[in-house]
């Protein structure tokens, strides 16, 4: 499988896209400065957690704005898979890839702690490694996680089962709506959620739960 990961000034977890997706694919993954234009051929583009641009504004409006979006939408349009984990969400909804919007987190305060999820969608490109309903840990990290959409965008989200995975247990760190922690676009190629499932991904950080989801997306490639 071939993918890249989009870097920003302020991205931090590029570097464990990288690990993650090298140990699990075989192959490094290509990195794309956010001033270049056009994205290389791949099977998957990743946009990665961290503090693009410092934060300012909101959480991803400038990233949103700078020159490789224009082409990533393009990518995203044509059918290309995008994967966006925590900045990169926010970088997916202010890029209007995705529905809603990420707001500061309920309790006011950064969270960085371990969640419990459970896919509720199995049959995505995402998700086909869980079983329906798996509930499985991970890790947040992130002072505006807390996911919106107004009450009609709410519900065709829903009724169209673009909400793949839930926060589970009364684990929901942020407040989001309908314990939405990740979702997909209507078409089911550009997902985005909160929590990190590239820290997750070997025995060496405490297990392995995340795997599955790139395991899911080897096999959509395959
Ligand atoms: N880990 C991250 O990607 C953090 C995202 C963003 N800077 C926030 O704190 O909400």
């Amino acid at each position: 499988m071939k993918t890249a990961i989009i870097v920003f000034p302020g991205s931090n977890r590029d570097r464990d896209m990288f690990h993650a997706l090298e140990l699990i694919t075989g192959a490094r993954p290509q990195a794309v400065w956010h001033t270049e234009t056009s994205l290389p051929d791949a099977d998957l583009v990743i946009v990665p957690g961290g503090f693009s641009y410092g934060d300012y504004l909101r959480s991803g409006a400038i990233a949103a704005r700078s020159p490789i979006l224009k082409d990533l939408v393009r990518k995203a349009d044509a059918g290309v898979n995008v994967l966006g984990v925590c900045n990169g969400f926010q970088i997916l909804t202010e890029a209007g890839l995705l529905p809603g919007a990420l707001m500061r987190n309920a309790g006011i305060k950064f969270v960085c702690k371990e969640v419990k999820l459970q896919t509720v969608n199995d049959g995505t490109r995402f998700s086909s490694s869980f079983t329906k309903d798996q509930v499985w840990r991970c890790p947040v990290a992130h002072h505006d996680g807390n996911y919106f959409a107004e009450a009609d965008e709410l519900k065709t989200i829903e009724d169209n089962g673009q909400v793949i995975f839930r926060y589970a247990d009364g684990t929901n760190p942020n407040g989001s709506v309908n314990d939405i922690a990740g979702l997909t676009n209507k078409a089911g190629n550009v997902l985005g959620m909160m929590p990190h499932p590239e820290n997750l991904v070997e025995e060496l950080n405490g297990g392995t739960d995340g795997r599955l989801l790139f395991e899911s997306l080897v096999s959509a490639a395959a």
